[in-house]
C-alpha cells in the first residue's frame, strides 16, 4: 500500500462513516414506519436479553437496505474523486482523450429517473429482491456509492461490517426522537464529501427496561415492600445535592 493510500484511509475513514450514520438516522427519523420495521428486525435476529454481535448483522437484510437506500440518496463522495483517463476511449458515444480529468458524478446518477423508479422516495425495499442493485463494489455502474474499478475505495469490507454494527446497536435499545418543536432537515452541504447542512440532533428513548444481570426484580420488590417504603422515598432528596442544574423537589 503506497503513502498515499494510507493518508487516504485515515482522511476517508472517520468522517465518512459519521456522516453516513447521520444520514441514515436523519431518514429513519423521518420514516417512521421504516424506523419500525428495523426494530421488528432486530427483535427477531437479536432479541431482547442479547446485544448485537457482529454475527447477528449480515442476518439484519432490512436494516442492511436501509444502509445501502441511504447511501444511493447521500453518497457521501457525490463527485467520487477525480479520475484520469490513461488511454483515449469512447464512453457513451464521447470521445475522451488521454490524460482528462473524468469527474464521475455518482450523486445524479443515483436519483436518475431512467435508471430508478420514484428516485427521491426513500425506499429500501428496492435494495431486498432481484433488482441487482445491491453490489456496492463499483460493478453495477447505477450504483457506485464507493466508486468503481481500480481506485475503489478501499475501506467497503470494513464499513459493510462496521455500518450495520453502530446502527444495529444505536436502534437495538433505543427509538430516536427530535426535541420537541424541532423538523427534520435534509438540506445537502455539498463539498468533497457531501455532509448534512445542520447537524442532526436525535434523543434516545429507551425502548424497554431490561436487566439482564439476574432475575431478581420480584425479590428486591418484595423485600422493601414494608411499612418504610414510603419512607424511602426520601433519597430523591439527595438528588437536589448532585443535581448539576441545581433542581431541588423542596424548592418551587
Ligand atoms: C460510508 C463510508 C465510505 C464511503 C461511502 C466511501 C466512499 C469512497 C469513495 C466514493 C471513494 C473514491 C472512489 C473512486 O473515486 O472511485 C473512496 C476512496 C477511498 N476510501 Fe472510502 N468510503 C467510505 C469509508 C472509508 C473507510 C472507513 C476507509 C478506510 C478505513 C476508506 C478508505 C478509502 C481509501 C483509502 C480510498 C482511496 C482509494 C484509492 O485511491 O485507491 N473509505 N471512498
Amino acid at each position: 500500500m503506497n503513502e498515499y493510500k494510507q493518508q487516504n484511509i485515515v482522511v476517508a475513514g472517520p468522517d465518512t462513516i459519521s456522516i453516513t450514520i447521520e444520514w441514515v438516522m436523519t431518514e429513519i427519523m423521518k420514516h417512521p414506519n421504516i424506523m419500525k420495521e428495523v426494530h421488528k428486525e432486530l427483535e427477531k435476529v437479536v432479541g431482547r436479553n442479547t446485544q448485537v454481535e457482529e454475527y447477528h448483522t449480515p442476518k439484519l437484510h432490512y436494516l442492511n437496505a436501509v444502509v445501502k437506500e441511504t447511501l444511493r440518496l447521500h453518497p457521501v463522495g457525490p463527485i467520487l474523486i477525480p479520475h484520469r483517463s490513461s488511454e483515449s476511449c469512447i464512453v457513451g458515444g464521447y470521445t475522451i482523450p488521454k490524460d482528462t480529468n473524468v469527474h464521475v458524478n455518482v450523486w445524479a446518477i443515483q436519483r436518475d429517473p431512467e435508471i430508478w423508479e420514484n428516485p427521491l422516495e426513500f425506499k429500501p425495499e428496492r435494495f431486498l429482491s432481484g433488482t441487482g442493485k445491491s453490489d456496492c463494489s463499483g460493478n453495477d455502474f447505477t450504483y457506485m456509492p464507493f466508486g468503481s474499478g481500480r481506485r475503489v475505495c478501499a475501506g467497503i469490507s470494513l464499513v459493510e461490517r462496521m455500518l450495520p454494527h453502530v446502527l444495529a446497536s444505536m436502534l437495538h435499545l433505543f427509538e430516536w426522537r427530535l426535541p420537541e418543536g424541532t423538523d427534520l432537515d435534509l438540506t445537502e452541504k455539498f463539498g468533497i464529501v457531501m455532509k448534512k447542512a445542520t447537524p442532526l440532533i436525535a434523543i434516545p428513548v429507551p425502548r424497554w427496561i431490561a436487566d439482564s444481570r439476574d432475575q431478581y426484580t420480584k425479590e428486591r420488590l418484595d423485600a422493601i415492600n414494608n411499612e418504610f417504603k414510603l419512607y424511602r422515598f426520601h433519597t430523591k432528596l439527595n438528588c437536589a445535592y448532585a443535581c448539576p442544574k441545581g433542581l431541588s423537589t423542596e424548592k418551587r
